[in-house]
């Protein structure tokens, strides 16, 4: 496990074209916006295959890091590294946003909000080999059923299906997943974040996933990133989610809470605990 290291390096966004061992590699990102740090000297890799869970309070720069990753954010300093492969029309990485408004009377069907992230959707048909590649989103993310169903008119976690048969379309090798169950209930993000999971695994897709729910991330994912303001942590679910590393990033008023097999954070003294929203 580590905590926020020091030290910084020249801003840049690197590919290579050998395989390695690691989806992305992230060193020294520095982000300051209007003035404010939001993260500071941020350094990890991700391994190819890997399920990264991302918790952290509201505000502490989560989306960010998304949009620095995706590089719809240059940072102030630091570098992120993808060193993968791509074959022709495939993507490093894949994003599915956390806000997304659709109109219920919205007259697009789901397969074709699928092949809009496809790379020339400008064009007015799909090739069978486009074809092929919605077909295959949408079979991995158990959603060929829903695919004549306009978007509107699915459910909050149906809906969520198809965001991330698109963000597959193209074949990535890391996927960005900002709050992928957020507003759905406890069924449907267990049967959500079981998707993501199978997906990651059977595809050797990297996940990067925000979530507040750290019981969620602890039964999926391999390690965790912590973020608070200007600080973060990385390791397992177990190295980080104690109290002492808690406190590290938070301050003092914070205490890590385990009952029946569930994590709970919490702030306050005991008489009068409050159970945070991660
Ligand atoms: N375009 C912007 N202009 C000004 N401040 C911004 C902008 N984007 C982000 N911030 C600030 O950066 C900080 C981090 O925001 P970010 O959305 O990354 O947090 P987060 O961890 O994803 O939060 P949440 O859990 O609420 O989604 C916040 O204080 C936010 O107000």
């Amino acid at each position: 496990m580590s905590i926020a290291p020091i030290a910084a390096s020249p801003s840049n966004l690197v590919t290579a074209t050998s395989e390695s061992a690691y989806a992305i590699e992230v060193e020294h990102i520095h982000v300051r916006i209007s003035g404010k740090p939001i993260l500071a000297d941020v350094s990890f890799q991700v391994k190819s295959g890997e399920f990264l869970g991302i918790l952290g309070p509201n505000g502490a720069g989560k989306t960010t890091l998304f949009r620095v990753l995706l590089q719809l954010l240059k940072p102030q300093s630091g570098t992120v590294r993808l060193p993968v492969t791509l074959d022709k029309g495939e993507t490093a990485i894949g994003y599915v946003p956390q806000f997304r408004q659709i109109d219920p009377e919205l007259p697009m069907l789901a397969v074709d909000f699928v092949s809009l992230g496809l790379p020339h959707t400008i064009r007015p048909w799909l090739n069978r080999a486009d074809k092929g590649a919605i077909a295959e989103a949408l079979e991995l993310t158990g959603a060929t059923g829903l695919s004549r169903t306009s978007i509107g008119q699915l459910s909050g976690g149906e809906r969520q299906r198809i965001f991330l048969a698109q963000a597959l379309v193209r074949n990535p090798k890391l996927l960005l997943l900002d709050e992928p169950t957020s507003n759905l209930d406890p069924g449907a993000q267990e049967e959500m974040a079981a998707v993501i999971d199978r997906v990651c695994k059977e595809r050797k897709i990297s996940v990067m996933l925000i979530s507040h729910d750290v019981n969620l991330i602890n039964r999926y994912a391999d390690r965790i990133l912590y973020l608070t303001p200007q600080q973060y942590a990385i390791g397992t679910v177990d190295e980080v989610m104690q109290t002492s590393v808690l406190q590290r990033l938070y301050g003092n008023a914070v205490e890590v809470v385990r009952m029946d097999d569930k994590l709970f954070v919490t702030t306050g003294n005991k008489t009068n605990v409050h159970i945070c929203d991660h």
